[in-house]
């Protein structure tokens, strides 16, 4: 659906060239969601903003549902964009028009009849959820409803691509869940191919199919979501990786228990898929002769499946140890053991 051939930005300015994004190759499929994270300055909304020319590649190739963008016609861009639209992290809403005037705006631009018009919109005000607002003004909305707006506005025309700068970063943590809800009824209800950009894991956990990490400009790490939360490969990834499996606490208790029992071993237990839900470490227990202390644990859902990482505290003669580790290598569990270094 979307392919990113050598693409590279370079902004001039007065203080000397900025390559905010460098050389990035990427295939997005037709279907999925797909998410980029970087920290700040990364190059993500520079990115993003290629997708649909907003911004124009300094070199290299974007193609998004067949056509390469960086040739079209003004004229033809402006058709090809109304097959890929956008959300924003602070909406970007008319806020003189009312909710269904919002809606209405890419509709009227397009040259729909009022008939039309007025089908559709009510058609996306129940898609989103906004049911009895479409009256309101933008002012008088929270900020998931405006952004239940700025979905509707973007789905308006039937896009083939759904493009999100940061669509949940200026909402609560109850509100961001709702929004990623609505993503993924819509991409899974419409088959819509939905790209974000965002600076949080759990965006990406929750929603994405794929990811891909985004480092001075560059795409140094891609692939399925959970295969890179398994087996993250760059340092940038595991610091990501870790904002949504290891608490800051864990880190502290971690350290604090190998300091206070050397002899002990700490392991860190990775389950996938199958593994996150079956009872291995109540096998383990009944099968060695072990003392295990559980430290910290959490399984979280990913849309290709479980996911879930656990400390524990293992005590008892080393080859009951070494055995125990081997059974959970046969269990498929990823077992990492933390040593005082
Ligand atoms: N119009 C511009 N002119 C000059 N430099 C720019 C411009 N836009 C972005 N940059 C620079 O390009 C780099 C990448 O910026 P970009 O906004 O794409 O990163 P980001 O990952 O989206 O970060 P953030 O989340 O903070 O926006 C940064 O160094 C930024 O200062």
């Amino acid at each position: 659906m979307i392919t990113l051939e050598s693409v590279k930005k370079v902004f001039r300015t007065k203080d000397g060239e900025v390559n905010a994004v460098d050389t990035v190759d990427l295939h997005v499929q037709q279907g999925e969601i797909f998410g980029i994270i970087g920290y700040s300055g990364a190059g993500k909304s520079t990115l993003i903003r290629m997708l649909n020319m907003l911004e124009r590649p300094t070199s290299g190739n974007v193609t998004v549902a067949g056509k390469s963008l960086s040739h079209l016609s003004a004229g033809e861009l402006r058709k090809a964009r109304q097959e890929i639209s956008m959300i924003f992290q602070h909406f970007n809403l008319l806020w003189s028009r009312t909710v269904k005037e919002n809606i209405a705006f890419p509709l009227e631009i397009a040259g729909k009849s009022k008939a039309e018009i007025d089908s559709r919109v009510n058609e996306l005000i129940k898609l989103v959820g906004l049911e009895g607002r479409g009256g309101s003004y933008p002012s008088q909305l929270s900020g998931g409803q405006k952004q239940r707006v700025g979905i509707a506005r973007a789905l308006a025309n039937n896009p083939k691509v759904l493009l999100c700068d940061e669509a949940t970063s200026a909402l609560d943590p109850k509100t961001t869940e709702s929004i990623l809800d609505l993503l993924v009824e819509i991409n899974q209800k419409l088959g819509l191919t939905i790209v974000l950009i965002t600076h949080e894991m759990h965006v990406i956990r929750k929603i994405c199919h794929r990811v891909a990490v985004m480092e001075n400009g560059k795409v140094v790490e891609q692939g399925e979501v959970l295969s890179v939360f398994r087996n993250p490969s760059q340092n940038i990834t595991k610091d990501f990786v870790k904002q949504v499996t290891e608490p800051e606490e864990t880190v502290d208790t971690i350290k604090h228990l190998v300091e206070e029992f050397p002899e002990s071993k700490i392991i860190r237990l990775t389950f996938v898929g199958g593994s996150a839900e079956q009872p291995v470490i109540t096998q383990l227990i009944r099968k060695f002769d072990l003392s295990v202390n559980i430290l910290q644990g959490k399984v979280s859902q990913t849309q290709n499946g479980p996911y879930g990482s656990l400390f524990i505290q293992l005590d008892g003669e080393q080859e009951s140890v070494d055995q125990a580790v081997a059974f959970l290598h046969e269990h498929q569990v990823e077992v990492e053991v933390i040593d005082n270094a």
